[in-house]
């Protein structure tokens, strides 16, 4: 987890945004097409090249490594690159999750992508998904980035693509733990849930500058 401070204003945030999430979301659509297409062969050699094309379009300038972790002086966070809430991340679903009380939940429709056996959701997905949610309550209640140290996870039953709900909350804390119960739910209910241990790390890159943006926001 390494946290960068990034200077700009929330116009400009929405200005990138706004050239990017139209990028993601076709490149989405992308990944859907490729899974389910049934063209022929020589369609799919064709969209190959052409994708080819514009990848080397796009690494003609690129960051190193991952996207990080970056945020704003009032602490916005733009984790752009996330695997489970990126929204430069065409993998990420992606989540989107609300925080109140304790409490973090966030809806994601899971299509052909996210399958694992057949109809049905990825177990691993699920996990990511929850990791994810179980991260960020444990992280806003106590309004410091939080590891996840531990996360049990029981597979109730089968979890059918299409939409899923997840709902954690903070059941207690511990000098630096944060104990969070998950659920993940289909249109039919409860499918998955998760008991984690969260613990806020001694140190990590960036934490100055985060206990600074802390310290500035109201
Ligand atoms: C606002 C911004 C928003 C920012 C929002 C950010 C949201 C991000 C969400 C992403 C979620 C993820 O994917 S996180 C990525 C997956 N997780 C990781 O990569 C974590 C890798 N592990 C680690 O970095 C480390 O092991 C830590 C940080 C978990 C613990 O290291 P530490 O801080 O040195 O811990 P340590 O002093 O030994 O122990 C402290 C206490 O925690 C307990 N403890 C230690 N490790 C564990 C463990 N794995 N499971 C359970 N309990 C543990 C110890 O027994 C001790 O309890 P006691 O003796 O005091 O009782």
């Amino acid at each position: 987890m390494e946290f960068r401070l990034e200077d700009i204003d929330p116009d400009e945030i929405e200005r990138r945004l706004a050239v990017v999430e139209p990028l993601t979301d076709s490149v989405r659509g992308l990944i859907d097409a490729v899974i389910r297409s049934e063209v022929d062969d020589a369609v799919l050699d064709r969209a190959r090249a052409r994708i080819d094309e514009i990848t080397a379009e796009l690494r003609v300038h690129q960051k190193p490594g991952g996207y990080g972790t970056p945020f704003t002086r009032d602490l916005r966070g733009m984790p752009w690159g996330n695997a489970a809430t990126g929204l430069r991340n065409p993998i990420a679903p992606p989540l989107r999750p609300e925080h109140g009380a304790g409490v973090s939940t966030g809806s994601v429709h899971l299509g052909a992508a996210y399958e694992g056996p057949g109809g049905l959701v990825h177990g691993g997905v699920l996990a990511l998904l929850m990791d994810q949610l179980v991260g960020e309550c444990a992280s806003t209640i106590v309004n410091m980035p939080h590891f996840t140290g531990t996360l049990t996870v029981r597979y109730l039953r089968p979890t059918k693509l299409g939409r899923v709900d997840l709902r954690a909350e903070v059941t207690g804390t511990q000098d630096r733990k944060t104990f969070v119960h998950v659920e993940v739910r289909d249109r039919e209910g409860v499918t998955a849930d998760g008991e984690a241990i969260m613990i806020r790390p001694k140190d990590f890159p960036g934490r100055d500058e985060v206990l600074a943006a802390i310290a500035r926001t109201p």
